[in-house]
């Protein structure tokens, strides 16, 4: 098994929504981190997907470079050459793509997958994120119908954002108040633009207090029944025209949920419930990641790195001695973000 097609993607996430589960997305921004999250997908024979932040793609590029499409490139070129190792499936995306970088980041790659599914071969990646949140409903709207209409010719699929994140994203600080709980109205609006998949598959992140990393409980108000709300409204209006169902319920929308770190176990099984098939993590996984290093260097302080022109013991200082702790540790929290999710199981459950 290997990088998703986009048969095998499609069927990957339908497979999430009639099973009742999610898939786990996680944000990667090197190679060690891509390791992990695949290893943790391994471990819990889960479907996955990798995804890469704008900010992500430019440090794959080199720290000291900063282009996004070579570092998106060069993110999906790793994951190529590596994924017969694995014996899952998983799928590339793009996260978060606000309208500023949508002619230097998400088109070029776009153009370029056009290109690629023109010729037959695979794409670099199978899934793409607008993130129209900052512009006005119509405006989000207007260039998501133009995204879709190159994503369809791409054979991806468009993520698209309706309502906003809360948070932390790329160090810019989003309005806590704003339109963080998505209307039935506003994600109506997106379904009469944007159709049922006939114009291209799509996936929507309605919004129901979700925030970007981790908080004091208390901080953040997450109404995930809002989602099931929502579902059922825009069903009712559909009338006969056809909807995917989770469960018994008419479930039109393919959800993702953001912000899936400090969320609880109960908030994120209500999400599932109410039709969402992805969920991102970052923040835990950044944390899981790094605190192993962390017990790392302070457990060898002494004499590895508190040296005085002198070289201490390079056992302890090479990376990969401390990167092989952090990989473990970013792995074992992908696996429990698969437990979270329902998803583990899922890879050998393929037909
Ligand atoms: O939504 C996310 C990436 O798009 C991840 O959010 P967290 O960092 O809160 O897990
Ligand atoms: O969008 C939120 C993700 O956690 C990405 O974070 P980032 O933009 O800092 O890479
Ligand atoms: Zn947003
Ligand atoms: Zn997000």
């Amino acid at each position: 098994m290997a990088i998703a097609t986009p048969e095998s993607y499609a069927d990957m996430l339908d497979r999430a929504k009639a099973g009742g589960y999610a898939i786990p997305a996680i944000n990667v921004t090197s190679s060690q981190t891509l390791s992990a999250a695949l290893q943790g997908f391994a471990e819990a024979e889960s479907d996955g997907i990798i995804q890469v932040s704008n900010g992500g793609a430019a440090f794959w590029s080199g720290s000291s470079r900063g282009d996004k499409v070579k570092g998106s490139l060069a993110m999906s070129a790793y994951a190529y050459a590596v994924e017969s190792l694995y014996p899952i499936t998983f799928a590339l995306h793009t996260d978060h793509c606000p309208k500023n970088l949508i002619d230097s980041w998400l088109r070029p790659l776009l153009e370029i997958e056009v290109e690629q599914a023109k010729r037959g071969e695979p794409t670099a990646f199978q899934s793409h994120m607008w993130d129209g949140s900052a512009e006005t409903l119509e405006e989000n709207i207007r260039i998501a119908v133009e995204l879709l209409a190159l994503s369809k010719q791409a054979n991806t699929i468009l993520e698209i954002e309706i309502g906003a994140v809360g948070g932390e994203e790329d160090g810019i600080k989003g309005d806590e108040n704003a339109n963080l709980y998505t209307t039935a109205d506003d994600a109506w609006a997106a379904v009469e633009a944007l159709g049922l998949g006939e114009n291209g598959r799509y996936t929507t992140a309605l919004t129901f207090g979700n925030v970007h990393g981790a908080y004091k409980p208390g901080h953040v108000k997450l109404k995930p029944e809002l989602l099931g709300e929502i579902q059922a409204e825009v069903a009712q209006r559909l009338g006969d025209r056809l909807a995917t169902k989770v469960g018994d319920k008419k479930s039109p929308f393919d959800l993702v949920m953001h912000g899936g770190s400090g969320s609880t176990a109960e908030e994120i099984a209500t999400a599932v419930r109410n039709g969402v098939i992805k969920m991102n993590v970052d923040t835990d996984t950044q944390y899981a990641f790094t605190r192993p290093v962390v017990d790392h260097m302070f457990k060898n302080y002494d004499g590895v790195l508190k040296i005085d022109g002198e070289v201490g013991s390079k056992k302890a200082y090479d990376p990969r001695a401390w990167g092989k702790a952090a990989e473990k540790g970013m792995a074992a929290r992908v696996v429990e973000a698969c437990e979270r999710l329902g998803s583990v199981g899922s890879a050998s459950k393929q037909h």
